[in-house]
């Protein structure tokens, strides 16, 4: 288990000076490890007190118990603040609750969520003002805000240079009352005074730093006390403002519904029966047309604009609850990839393209954050992610790592689709290269295909409009620094949207004044950024404190006159800060949103993990069963589904189905090449992928023993019927018998009717008649260990007799044999020579004839040469070829399909011992954001000498798992 954490410290002596005050950390530890564990560890990455010293741990106000909290679970999940010393700055205690807030909603300095508390509260530019705000037309003290002992609140100015304004009207020196949703105006800061809290979402803690969010209720405000979420800091300040309209209310696929410019700042006026939203007001910037027609749009009125509900202090609480607002634009909902600017701005992403923001750096990144915290907020990680390039050496890397320090919070820059890195940042040109790499790859996947560069403008708005998710926001802070990712950029910027790739180009300019016109503040921003000059849309920041957004289309090479005019919304990097701190634990289940895509990675991992492969990490009963029991709902046509996973591919997990890809596989590949293990991968994802009592396993190590222990490992997993290894003859030809007769009663029991047929005409007939309990000989699906004798063989079918859904008598049977090359070419020294061809010959009958009985093959050769006339090679149309063991290492190969075509992977291991991780000793090592997009260390994964391997491991839950489900039946109703 990984967790990052910061570590505060303090400036109370305890530490050198030279110390730092705060330290991102990477805690890895194994799932329930104690505090008390890594304490001194992490008091340590702050300079407190070593090993000798006593540490004391707080999350928010409450001490930590080190020997009682766990690391990974509440309150130590991922992103979560420890101080050292004494409780952690910010956190507001419980009882001020049900406190009234203000919330900064729109202006410069937005997001703010101010807890009211009985008495008078300044507002003002000064650092002492109880409600700060970063906004050069707010006075140094500007007005106060009084929460009176009745509970109502009042507002009076504090003789402000520009006045203060309630819902328009101006408010003097008398106090006047400030209801709940009225909007204040400031400078050109908006604040509201918040009504309503919304109900958090539940949360599921996973145990390894991570909350799940748990069900969706409706997305209406529920008043009620906000149970708080220890560890974040502000958690208990959950609430939203429950008045404003949602502008996206009503139909969610309404066409049109994505919002309206703010009436006084629209660029055209829009009967109300023929609204078109943005969207298409923003296309037909693109397209050109009527670009011309568009009237002046005024500057920003002086009456405040009507908020947008996904203010900045709602996004914030939205995180901080977590509340149904978080992640609301799902797919198909309108305003998907639609961000504010500020006073009703809006501008869509889907439409334009790609967006650049210019102006002086200070409220640049402020605009940045805000467009994408908006974006992170609204949009859930499978469906949105996040890229970071910042390479530009105008600015050193301790700048850019201070500007983008947040956004590695954010669970949007994980990840998801393969890409080599740890986070998809970039702070140098290498990583700038691999995002730009893994970015143009999924460009060539795309609908445009490998020439995707060349695609004219209308090709790529056409594919860009039919694309419909994942998305990917590329933020290119500045000149990437080399001509090819220049040229690059600027290719994904115009073409990106194609296959859901969006740019937002960052450039440092001055100010657009009457100084620098829009159109060399324009060309400024082309020269800083070269992207920049692929936007479909620009918004400069203008007016002597660059408080003022103006929003432009491009066309033809030039910001469209006249665009539109609004005051900027921006928030400060604490807020960014505690806001992506918020969603860093956060995970959801996937509900809701689309197929996540999965680019070609580059190359084939260099070696794979079976059971990650088979998304059983945590392989537990309970997640055996339920892989079963889909499974067997998915087979019940054809009588039950073969399914394998052989390991890993440049797209996720490669495997294949014999039922009707089969019926059976060769796998050829010289010595050393990794065919015994591939074999025993095949034979613990076939178990993972149907129960006992569906599927059975026959076991054959062809060379007899003399190429390692084979396929003894795998005879612990409960569908392990028999394993013969040919070394004795006797044990030979009795299992050549046992097959030949298991053969010979299917037939007979088939009378000619096809495995598949036969299964399904006895489902319907099993809805016909009662459920009806199997005979003796019916539950035997299997060799009989009567005929068979000596050989190892267990009843794996114990489970039909008590399952009401009735007993597959014929449950689908794979022979799986290794090196069977040896038994067709015995060696002259080899003991089980004498009955190889007996054994030989079974194995051929069942190549000829398993496909309607329900049995299947699956063999290795090492020398095809040898094998080659057999009536397996013969038939099989599905093979795998494993490469020499030399490069990059065993396992490497390719599945060719009986379609003709292949597939390379590399092949998951299973035998390797737990990895190293999940039982080393805890450590802490300082979080290197600027490293984080860079390969992750190739280190062969370390693993234990003693532990028990992964296939143990399944093995045993499998049998824990198969016990489950002849003990609860219930689980696994009959087929409707
Ligand atoms: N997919 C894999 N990933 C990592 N290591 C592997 C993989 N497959 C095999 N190996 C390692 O390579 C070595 C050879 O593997 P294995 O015995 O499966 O190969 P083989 O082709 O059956 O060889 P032989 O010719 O000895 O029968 C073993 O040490 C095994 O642990």
């Amino acid at each position: 288990m990984q967790i990052r954490l910061t570590v505060l410290g303090s400036r109370s002596g305890h530490q050198p000076s030279t110390a730092p005050v705060s330290c991102d950390v990477l805690v890895t530890a194994p799932v329930g490890t104690a505090l008390a564990a890594v304490a001194s560890g992490l008091a340590a990455t702050v300079g407190g007190p070593d090993t000798g010293g006593t540490v004391v741990l707080y999350a928010g106000a409450e001490r930590l118990d080190l020997q009682r909290r766990v690391l990974g679970e509440p309150p130590l999940v991922d992103g979560a603040v420890v101080a050292l010393h004494g409780p952690v700055p910010d956190v507001l205690p419980e009882e001020s609750l049900g406190a009234p807030q203000l919330h900064v909603v729109a202006g410069p300095d937005a997001g703010g969520v101010h807890l009211l508390h009985s008495g008078q509260i300044k507002v003002g530019r000064s650092a002492d003002a109880d409600v700060p705000l970063d906004d050069p037309d707010v006075s140094r003290l500007h007005c106060t805000v009084t929460v009176l002992r009745d509970g109502r609140v009042a507002v009076a100015d504090l003789d402000s240079t520009n006045g203060t304004t309630l819902d328009g009207s101006p408010v003097g020196p008398q106090p006047v009352a400030l209801p709940p949703g009225a909007l204040l105006r400031v400078g050109e800061s908006t604040l509201r005074l918040a009504a309503a809290a919304a109900a958090p979402l539940p949360v599921t803690p996973d145990l390894e730093g991570h909350l799940a969010l748990g069900a969706r209720g409706p997305a209406a405000a529920v008043p009620g006390p906000p149970a708080p979420r220890p560890g974040l800091p502000g958690a208990q300040w959950t609430g939203t403002p429950g008045s404003a309209p949602d502008p996206y209310a009503g139909d969610p696929h309404a066409a049109a519904a994505a919002p309206e410019p703010a009436a006084a700042n629209a660029p055209e006026e829009v009967p109300a029966g023929r609204r078109k939203g943005l969207g298409a007001w923003a296309r037909k910037w693109v397209r050109g047309e009527e670009a011309a027609e568009a009237p002046a749009g005024p500057p920003a009125a002086a009456a405040p604009a009507a908020p947008d509900p996904d203010d900045p202090a709602a996004l914030l609480l939205a995180a901080l609850g977590p509340t149904d607002r978080l992640w609301s634009r799902t797919p198909g909902h309108p305003g998907v990839l639609d961000v504010g600017l500020g006073a009703g701005s809006r501008v869509s992403l889907r439409a334009v393209g790609a967006l650049g923001l210019a102006g002086p750096r200070v409220r640049l990144t402020g605009l940045a954050r805000w467009v994408i915290a908006q974006l992170a907020a609204l949009h859930a990680p499978a469906q949105l992610e996040i890229v970071l390039v910042s390479t530009d050496r105008a600015r050193t890397l301790a700048e850019r790592r201070r500007d983008w320090g947040w956004l590695g919070w954010l669970p949007h820059v994980r990840p998801a689709h393969g890409q080599d890195c740890r986070l998809l940042l970039a702070y140098d040109r290498d990583q700038a290269a691999a995002r730009a790499g893994e970015l143009t790859r999924r460009l060539a996947d795309g609908p445009l295909g490998t020439h995707w560069a060349a695609a004219d403008p209308e090709r790529v708005r056409q594919a860009a409009e039919a694309y419909e998710g994942p998305y990917t926001l590329l933020v290119l802070d500045g000149d990437p620094g080399t001509g090819a990712l220049r040229d690059l950029t600027g290719r994904l910027a115009s073409h990106g949207p194609a296959a859901g790739i969006h740019v937002l180009a960052l450039a440092e300019t001055p100010p657009a004044t009457p100084a620098s016109p829009v159109a060399e503040t324009y060309e400024a921003a082309c020269a800083s950024t070269p992207a920049f000059r692929d936007c479909g849309a620009v918004a400069l920041l203008s007016g002597d404190v660059a408080t003022t957004v103006r929003t432009f289309a491009v066309l033809g090479g030039r910001p469209a006159p006249s665009g539109e005019t609004a005051t900027a919304d921006a928030v400060s990097a604490a807020w960014a800060e505690r806001f992506a701190r918020a969603l860093a634990p956060l995970r959801t289940d996937g509900a809701g949103t689309a197929e996540p895509y999965r680019p070609a990675a580059a190359t084939l991992p260099v070696t794979a993990r079976l059971l990650d492969e088979l998304g059983l990490a945590r392989a537990t009963p309970a997640s055996l069963m339920a892989r079963w029991a889909a499974a067997t709902e998915q087979g019940q046509a054809v009588g039950g589904l073969v399914e394998m996973v052989l390991g890993s591919g440049r797209r996720g997990p490669v495997g294949t189905e014999l039922v009707h890809d089969g019926p059976h596989l060769l796998v050829e590949g010289p010595a050393g090449s990794g065919r015994t293990e591939l074999l025993r991968s095949v034979a613990a994802s076939l178990s993972a992928g149907a129960r006992p009592d569906r599927l059975g396993l026959l076991l054959l190590d062809g060379a007899g023993g003399e190429r390692g222990e084979g396929l003894a490992p795998c005879t612990d997993l409960p569908h392990v019927a028999a394993h013969l290894v040919a070394s004795d003859p006797l044990r030979m030809r009795e299992f050549a018998q046992a097959l030949g007769a298991e053969l010979k009663r299917r037939a007979e029991l088939l009378d000619g009717t096809p495995f598949a047929e036969w299964h399904a005409r006895r489902e319907v007939s099993d809805r016909m008649v009662a459920p009806r309990r199997p005979t003796e000989g019916e539950s035997r699906g299997d060799l009989d260990p009567q005929r068979t004798g000596t050989l190892r063989l267990r009843s794996s079918l114990s489970a039909a007799r008590t399952d009401p859904a009735g007993p597959t008598p014929l449950p689908r049977l794979v022979v799986l044999v290794d090196d069977f090359d040896a038994l067709v070419a015995p060696g002259l020294g080899s003991t089980g020579r004498p009955a190889a061809g007996s054994v030989v010959r079974a194995l051929e009958a069942v190549a000829r004839e398993g496909a309607r009985l329900g049995v299947h093959l699956v063999a290795t050769s090492a020398r095809p040469d040898r094998t080659a006339d057999t009536v397996l090679a013969r038939l099989s149309t599905l093979r795998v070829e494993l490469d020499a063991p030399d490069q990059p290492g065993p396992g490497r190969g390719l599945l060719r399909c009986p379609d003709g075509r292949t597939v390379p992977f590399q092949a998951g291991r299973v035998t390797g011992r737990i990895p190293r991780t999940a039982t080393q000793r805890p450590t802490v090592v300082p979080v290197e954001w600027e490293r984080m997009g860079d390969p992750p260390a190739r280190r062969p994964v370390r693993e234990l000498g003693n532990g028990p391997t992964d296939l143990a491991l399944l093995a045993s839950a499998l049998d824990r798992a198969s016990h489950l489900v002849s003990a609860i039946p219930v689980l696994f109703p009959p087929a409707p």
